[in-house]
């Protein structure tokens, strides 16, 4: 089995991604944000408060003759943004991009925050990080990609992230169409159930490159690219203009700034982010000054290889035992 999606993207700076999705009988099309660094599938629904809901497409339980109450069953996720939901759950079948699931575990909203109330284009997200970070109590949940397993042809999903553009998601099969060269994989240590990996280094433009080990997670879910911050200031010092700035919590510069491209390392292989991708968004429509699209990870507790990385590469998420993760360049 296998299916192919969309990715696309849900403004002019590729703030998210979305992908459609079908749920229930007959189908109800929702556009949902694949996640790798989540394992919850939740969803706007007909149990959400009218007053959070905004333009937002909903799920509707009882109008799907296959869809049964997870009785008892509760969850309740925030985010690393500070954004959060809550509520019950369902199964139904689920099918992205051709390949289907039945009984996938859809946790309907009953309560979502302010920020996913103001995003009308994301109607919920598809968890695709390892199950054991599901936040279903009393018992845990399985994803979708772990719910198709076993029939796919091959025990893998890729994500084809594009700048301002829209990529795909396939599951069950690698596209060779969709990279040139050889896929590099490298190691996943899959405990707490992110899919974290080391990068091997990086340069700033031409600079040299300095081998490190840099461990983090490759987040389909979050739009930058956070990094440690000696990495963060060697490459803003080459960016005229360019401040931390404590009141736009973050690296800004001035938008004409010429910015230098950024190249990370997997394993031997070496992926250049263009300095397009990093020269993120305007702080406000009129304003001249930018913000970074790399960003200082310090107070995360984390690294985060987020989509401005993602989109440079054609990535590969192989659920073999051990798991690991390929890049190539596309
Ligand atoms: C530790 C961490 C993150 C961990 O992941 C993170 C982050 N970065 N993008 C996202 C997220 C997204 C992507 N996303 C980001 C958005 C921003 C910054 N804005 C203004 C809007 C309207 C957004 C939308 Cl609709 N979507 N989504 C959908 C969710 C649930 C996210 C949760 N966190 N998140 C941040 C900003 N930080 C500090």
């Amino acid at each position: 089995d296998k299916g192919s999606a969309a990715a696309i993207p849900i403004n002019e700076v590729d703030i998210a991604y979305v992908t459609p999705v079908t749920i229930g009988t007959p189908p109800q099309t929702l556009m949902l944000d694949l996640d790798t660094g989540s394992s919850d599938l939740w969803v706007f629904s007909s149990l959400t408060p009218s007053t959070q809901v905004r333009g937002q497409e909903i799920y509707t339980p009882t109008k799907s003759s296959t869809s049964k109450l997870l009785s008892g069953h509760t969850w309740s996720i925030r985010y690393g943004d500070g954004s959060g939901s809550r509520g019950s759950v369902y199964t139904d079948n689920f099918t992205i991009g051709g390949l289907e699931v039945r009984s996938q575990a859809v946790q309907t909203a009953l309560e979502v925050s302010s920020s996913f109330t103001q995003e009308q284009s994301l109607d919920g997200l598809v968890g695709l990080g390892f199950s054991t970070l599901n936040t279903v109590r009393p018992s845990s949940q399985l994803t979708f990609f772990d719910n198709a397993r076993p029939n796919l042809d091959e025990e893998v999903f890729t994500a084809d992230l594009k700048y301002h553009a829209t990529g795909s998601y396939d599951f069950g099969f690698i596209d060779s169409k969709k990279y040139t060269g050889n896929i590099t994989y490298t190691a996943v240590q899959q405990s707490p159930g992110y899919w974290t990996h080391s990068l091997s280094g990086y340069s700033v433009g031409s600079g040299a490159f300095q081998a490190s080990q840099i461990s983090g997670i490759s987040d389909t879910g979050t739009t930058l690219l956070y990094l440690p911050t000696a990495i963060v200031t060697a490459y803003y010092r080459q960016v005229q203009g360019a401040q931390n700035s404590q009141y736009y919590g973050g690296y800004v510069f001035p938008c004409s700034s010429t910015l230098p491209t950024f190249t990370f390392g997997i394993e031997g292989a070496r992926f250049t982010i263009p300095a397009s991708y990093i020269n993120y968004t305007r702080i406000s429509p009129t304003s001249t000054t930018c913000y970074g699209g790399l960003q200082s990870s310090s107070g995360l507790g984390i690294n985060i290889f987020g989509d401005v990385a993602l989109k440079a590469a054609f990535v590969v998420f192989s659920g073999t035992n051990p798991p690991r993760i390929g890049f190539a360049t596309k």
